[in-house]
């Protein structure tokens, strides 16, 4: 029987790209994550947040498989990826991005991105390729620097680029893996305000075409680009579900501000 979905609601709940179930991560005798339960969606912006020591570098971690799950599942579609290593994973579709000391200081940003797209699995460079068997990949190359807004300094190195642009990089040589779940550890971290806002155009705008996952502390970003939001707290869901909702739960405010009375 056909399920009574109209079509707006249709896109707005793809099915799970990313999914977890019953999360859970033992250090010793420290439980850091307890029983996390997460959908990360075609086309949708998931934002993961919390306060310091919350959890969320660990569910980051388990999901990419960095880190091995004490407890739970994780799905990746219909496939279980619970105890598949993280080069498995990556070369499924599931990408990290990288950060900004993977890129090549001395080479170019459109090298940097033709190297990217010649890794069998995110994971690691062919040093032993020539640069010059990667000439045929820089059409694509250059497509990825336009789509992050640096196609015009495509010939400068990498190490002269400002902070928020070689994050634009690591996304250009992220999106390279051709990822359909693009998790993201504080794209925003240490940016001024006009970087978070290329920043944040950027990933509403890749996320158009994948699942994305971001660990983030910028809150008025996450209420702008995010759809769904899972707040942690002492490795526990505290709040899931739209901006609106989590943020009016009196939970969620007492957690970030103290007190529920605070504005
Ligand atoms: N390898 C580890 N061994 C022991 N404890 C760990 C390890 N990794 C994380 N923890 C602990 O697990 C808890 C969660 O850490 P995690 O880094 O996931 O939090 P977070 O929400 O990402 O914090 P932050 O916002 O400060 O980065 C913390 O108490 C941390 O000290």
């Amino acid at each position: 029987m056909m399920a009574n979905v109209s079509a707006h609601d249709a896109p707005a709940r793809p099915r799970a790209a990313l999914s977890a179930r019953g999360l859970s991560k033992s250090f010793g005798n420290f439980q850091a994550v307890k029983d996390v339960d997460i959908d990360i969606r075609h086309g949708r912006i998931h934002a993961l947040i919390g306060p310091n020591g919350a959890g969320k570098s660990t569910v980051f971690n388990l999901l990419t498989k960095f880190l091995q799950p004490s407890a739970g599942k994780i799905m990746y579609g219909e496939t279980d990826i619970t105890r598949m290593d993280p080069a498995h994973v990556a070369r499924l579709g599931v990408a990290r991005s990288f950060q900004i000391s993977a890129t090549f200081g001395d080479m170019s940003l459109v090298d940097n991105v033709c190297v990217a797209l010649q890794r069998p699995n995110g994971l690691a460079v062919q040093f032993w390729r020539p640069l010059s068997s990667l000439t045929r990949l820089r059409p694509r190359a250059m497509d990825l620097l336009d789509r992050v807004g640096l196609a015009d300094m495509a010939d400068h190195r990498a190490a002269d680029l400002s902070y928020g642009r070689k994050r634009a990089l690591e996304i250009a040589t992220t999106l390279a893996l051709d990822p359909r779940v693009l998790l993201l550890d504080e794209p925003l971290a240490g940016m001024g305000q006009e970087d978070v806002e290329t920043m944040a155009g950027l990933i509403a705008d890749v996320a158009r075409d994948c699942a994305v996952l971001m660990v983030e502390h910028n809150i008025s970003v996450v209420a702008d680009i995010g759809h769904d939001i899972t707040v942690l707290q002492r490795g526990e869901i505290l709040s899931q579900g739209g901006y609106a909702k989590v943020s009016a739960d009196p939970r969620v405010r007492e957690a970030y501000m103290g007190t529920e009375d605070d504005d």
